[in-house]
């Protein structure tokens, strides 16, 4: 969530609605490698696969905030052209999701249609790791901008995954070496938007319930909206808990394909959108993301080591690349074989035989 100025600007999120109060972790202290904040940060990981990352008491997590304030401002440029200009940035899934997304091109669980826009900024057309395809002006001219809030949010990221190495006894470098910012992935920054609702509807879906597909996401959102689905709750409206923005956080979140590197010991929650509560509708609701993606080149193999659990007998490991792997499980979720749910966070078996 980006610096003071945007929550000010907009009403409070209502103090009678109910809210789940998610871990807190802090970015100095696992910075400075604090064995406790670490173990809160793993066990956040493995009950939720989400926590709030506190980034107030940080030099760089402060940097970040203003990073994330800068995409804000972005965001509102960019949704303030013409609905003509941003068309002709149009997506065009399901090959290339970069670009724009009009609302209303995806089902939502309750079989209606999504209604946010998003666009995508893929981190290699930013860092320069492929010819870059061309964007709208306002992304054009403040490239800088979108590179330094990639560089900060991946560092981020990054000692997130060193704590996360060490809690599963992984040699160091591990899980940074799948997802590195200097090769080729599906990694992407989304600048979201949600138009504001003068007669709001308060069980509208705006975006359906999902888990990220990859390593890990660093939200920034100002405006409530974002629920989760507490593990093992069916997907019912009353089960759904509302996540209050905090200013001076993010919401950090594991992706699926973590949970499959490490044999379902961590968690990918599902997660949605729906209308703002309260005053909260009547004003439109931006949000930020950074997705981490591994890198193309990576598989989707179970890594060894540590407390990773090992095959069993009857267990096969997932051996496809991840660009493989990611490109069935989309196929499998538009053709609805497979329902999006909340993934890994299982038990610890001790005593295990390799296969
Ligand atoms: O807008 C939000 O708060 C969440 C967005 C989200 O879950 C996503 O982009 O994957
Ligand atoms: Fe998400």
């Amino acid at each position: 969530m980006p610096t003071p100025k945007y929550f000010q600007e907009c009403p409070p999120f209502p103090a009678d609605t109910p809210v789940h109060d998610l871990p807190t972790v802090s970015f100095l202290a696992l910075k400075a490698g604090d064995t406790k904040e670490s173990e809160r940060l793993y066990e956040a990981c493995r009950a939720w696969g989400f926590f709030l990352l506190d980034l107030r008491e940080s030099e760089d997590g402060k940097t970040l905030l203003q990073d994330a304030e800068k995409m804000y401002d972005l965001t509102r440029e960019t949704y303030s052209l013409d609905q003509s200009i941003l068309d002709e940035y149009a997506y065009n899934p399901p090959y290339d999701l970069t670009g724009y997304k009009q609302k209303g091109k995806l089902k939502t669980d309750d079989g209606k249609m999504d209604c946010m826009e998003l666009y995508s900024i893929n981190q290699d057309d930013m860092m320069g790791n492929r010819p870059t395809r061309k964007y709208i002006d306002t992304i054009e001219h403040n490239r800088s901008d979108v590179v330094q809030f990639i560089q900060h949010s991946h560092a981020a990221i990054s000692v997130i995954m060193s704590r996360l190495d060490e809690q599963l006894g992984l040699p160091p470098g591990t899980l940074n070496a799948l997802s590195p910012l200097d090769q080729v992935s599906e990694t992407s920054v989304r600048l979201l938007l949600t138009e504001s609702q003068s007669t709001p509807q308060y069980d509208t879906i705006t975006l359906g319930g999902h888990t990220d597909i990859g390593t890990a996401t660093l939200l920034f959102h100002v405006i409530g909206g974002l629920q989760i689905l507490p593990a093992g709750k069916e997907n019912k409206m009353e089960n759904w808990s509302y996540v209050k923005p905090e200013p001076g956080f993010a919401l950090v979140n594991l992706g699926d394909t973590i949970v499959e590197w490490t044999g379902g010991l961590l968690r990918s929650s599902l997660h949605r959108v729906i209308t703002a509560p309260g005053e909260q509708a009547t004003v439109p609701r931006q949000s930020l993301a950074y997705l981490v993606r591994p890198r193309n080149s990576a598989t989707m193999n179970r890594l060894k080591g540590g407390v990773i659990p090992l095959l069993v007998e009857g267990e096969e490991d997932e051996t496809r690349s991840v660009t493989e792997w990611a490109a069935w499980r989309s196929k499998q979720v538009i053709a609805g074989e497979l329902k999006a749910q909340t993934r890994g966070g299982y038990p610890i078996v001790p005593a295990q035989t390799a296969v």
